[in-house]
């Protein structure tokens, strides 16, 4: 019987529940200044196109947490250590401070925190670990976090599955794996996290290289996208004018690989299968993406052997 629990505080960016949520959510997203009707609009009609009635998005996060549950599980059955999974949200309910107050009722003294997405960056991962620290605290609560986890073995091994199996699609079209280029791809954020020495670039380029050469794909390279539409400079290129340059190169066949998301989201359904895609058919490009890891047992792998390597770190 297990006698000591640990709570595991999952966090993500947080998806609307619904469309009519999508008000409420952009103007959290928007710290709290409520977007004018124009773009409620183009937001709306973004989550509109890919959903189609249905509103599959929140389901993905609750599969990811339920399948870190579960595996946790079989990695503690028979010892004196039980984890229980609660979901911490950046932008929608429950939020980040929800999941830690539920586990402080249910008399969790310590907990572990992790994020879903690999790579950190001050202003992803280092805001919900910031909103986190500031609520353990006020509580009582025994925290401590995986940071970033964008070079786990089995991260990149699913990832590199992932990448060949679509090149190998592409050869199957007749396509040589040289003539396909792989663009591997994240989120852009703000310049200036440069200037900051935030670690997020390096992360992205490291997990690109890793997979590239686990994978051996002959030609790639690293391109951002989803960029937010601010007055101020966001990381470049974009994968839209990449793949513009791409066409000047007479290149014919891309696979784009958004390392940064670790499921089917806003940026992987509309940004690329929508928007890249339809900019694809323009140029006369056979564009692919591999598939999104969702709830991938090589990543529930990952995301519970960081949990319980921390757990043993901090609460022996
Ligand atoms: C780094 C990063 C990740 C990856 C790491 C991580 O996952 O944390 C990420 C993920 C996500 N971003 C998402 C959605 C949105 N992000 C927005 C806006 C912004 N994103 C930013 C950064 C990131 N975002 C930033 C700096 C902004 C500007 C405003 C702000 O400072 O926050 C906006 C506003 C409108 C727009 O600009 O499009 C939306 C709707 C969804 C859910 C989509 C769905 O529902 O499927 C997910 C998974
Ligand atoms: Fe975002």
């Amino acid at each position: 019987m297990a006698n000591k629990k640990i709570g595991v505080l999952v966090m993500s960016y947080g998806t609307p529940a619904s469309l009519d949520d999508v008000e409420a959510y952009y103007t959290h997203i928007r710290r709290g200044n409520p977007p004018s009707p124009e773009q409620l609009k183009e937001l709306k009609d973004r989550y509109e196109a890919i959903v189609g009635g249905v509103f599959p998005l929140r389901e993905n996060t609750d599969n990811q947490v339920a399948g870190l549950q579960q595996k946790l599980n079989e990695h503690t059955a028979g010892s004196d250590v039980e984890f229980v999974c609660y979901q911490g949200l950046k932008h929608a309910y429950p939020f980040i401070e929800d999941g830690i107050e539920d586990m402080v009722k249910d008399g969790i003294t310590e907990a572990v925190g992790i994020v879903l997405a690999p790579h950190y960056s001050i202003m992803s991962v280092g805001s919900y670990l910031k909103r986190a620290r500031e609520t353990s605290e006020k509580h009582g609560l025994n925290i401590s976090y995986i940071e970033s986890y964008h070079l786990h073995p089995q991260l990149i091994e699913t990832l590199a599955n992932r990448v060949n199996s679509k090149l190998e699609m592409f050869e199957e079209t007749g396509a040589t794996r040289e003539q396909v280029r792989v663009l591997f791809s994240a989120h852009s954020l703000p310049e200036r996290i440069l200037s900051m020495g935030d670690p997020y670039r390096d992360q992205l380029l490291e997990t690109s290289e890793a997979i590239a050469k686990r994978a051996n794909v002959p030609s790639w390279q690293f391109t951002w996208q989803s960029a937010g539409r601010t007055a101020e400079p966001w990381l470049g290129p974009d994968v839209l004018d990449t793949m513009q340059e791409l066409r000047d190169e007479q290149v014919k066949y891309v696979l784009v690989a958004p390392i940064g998301f670790v499921s089917d989201h806003l940026e992987v359904l509309y940004d690329l299968d929508i928007e890249a895609q339809e900019l694809a058919q323009e140029l006369d490009m056979r564009l692919m993406r591999i598939d999104s890891l969702n709830t991938d047992p090589l990543y529930m792998e990952v995301l519970a052997d960081e949990v319980i390597r921390k757990s043993k770190e901090v609460h022996v």
